[in-house]
């Protein structure tokens, strides 16, 4: 039996969470998409619930830095995620919002909007919610290993040297200019900064995390490390 085989074999009836946090541009989601297909496992973005929530504080017209007002917009709108791995449904107020979530001005503002406590106390239950109706899942953040779910199966937090998260980027935008990937990375660096100096759930490795860098790793290789991972993970469960 070949290695892929074994360890998707020993894996196929994989029960518990896995959460796989790290900074823009480590492969997050198309890893996550990749270990959840793997597993037979549901997926959920949670950073798609945050640009959601940014696409509802741009449509009211509301100041991404005027914490009260986005905090009141947030908590009227209402944010449906998908958890199918091979689907992306993001809806506002019933909107189909998944393409537009990825645009550069949601983009821009979306930290503004994720460092609002009361943001993520509303979309932090959500979570939990979607996440206690599977039974198998994989799941994608900042703060899903530190504070969402302290309790998960296994504990990923992916790292990648920072121009190599740039070019990532560049390439699944079809940006080759390199000015414009210089200022790709310069977008990538504030954002992390950001989102790692906020007080609330800033992004950082829990403490039983396993870091994984994917700089000398290809997706495909991220992916089986995970799986294998867990396998461990749900082995050693099994002997407590
Ligand atoms: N290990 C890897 N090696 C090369 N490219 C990768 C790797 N992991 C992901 N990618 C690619 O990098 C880009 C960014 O990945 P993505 O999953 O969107 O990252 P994140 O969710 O962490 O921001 C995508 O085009 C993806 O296909
Ligand atoms: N659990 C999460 C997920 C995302 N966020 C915030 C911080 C991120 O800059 C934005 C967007 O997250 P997303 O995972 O879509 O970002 P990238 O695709 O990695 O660029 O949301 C968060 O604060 N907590």
């Amino acid at each position: 039996m070949s290695e892929r085989a074994s360890s998707t074999g020993s894996t196929a009836s994989f029960r518990g969470q896995i959460t796989l946090d790290g900074p823009s541009g480590t492969g997050k989601s198309s890893v996550a998409r990749g270990v959840a297909a793997r597993l037979g496992a549901a997926y959920l973005d949670t950073g798609a619930m945050y640009r959601a929530a940014t696409v509802a504080v741009l449509d009211a017209a509301v100041d991404p830095e005027d914490a009260d007002a986005v905090a009141r917009t947030v908590a009227a709108a209402r944010i449906e995620v998908g958890t199918e791995a091979g689907t992306e449904l993001v809806l506002v107020d019933g909107v189909d919002v998944a393409a537009r979530i990825r645009g550069a001005e949601v983009t821009r503002n979306v930290s503004a909007v994720s460092a609002v406590p009361a943001v993520r106390r509303q979309l932090v239950e959500q979570q939990r919610a979607l996440v206690a109706a599977t039974e198998a899942v994989v799941v994608e953040g900042r703060d899903i290993g530190t504070v969402v779910l302290p309790d998960a199966t296994l504990k990923v937090y992916l790292t990648a040297a920072p121009e190599v998260r740039a070019e990532r980027r560049a390439g699944q935008l079809g940006i080759t200019d390199p000015a414009e990937v210089a200022a790709l990375a310069e977008d990538l660096r504030r954002r992390d900064e950001y989102d790692s100096s906020r007080a609330d759930s800033p992004l950082r490795p829990a403490e039983d995390a396993v870091v994984v860098d994917s700089t000398d790793l290809d997706q495909q290789g991220v992916v089986d490390r995970i799986v294998e991972l867990a396998a461990s993970a749900v082995g050693a469960g099994d002997r407590s």
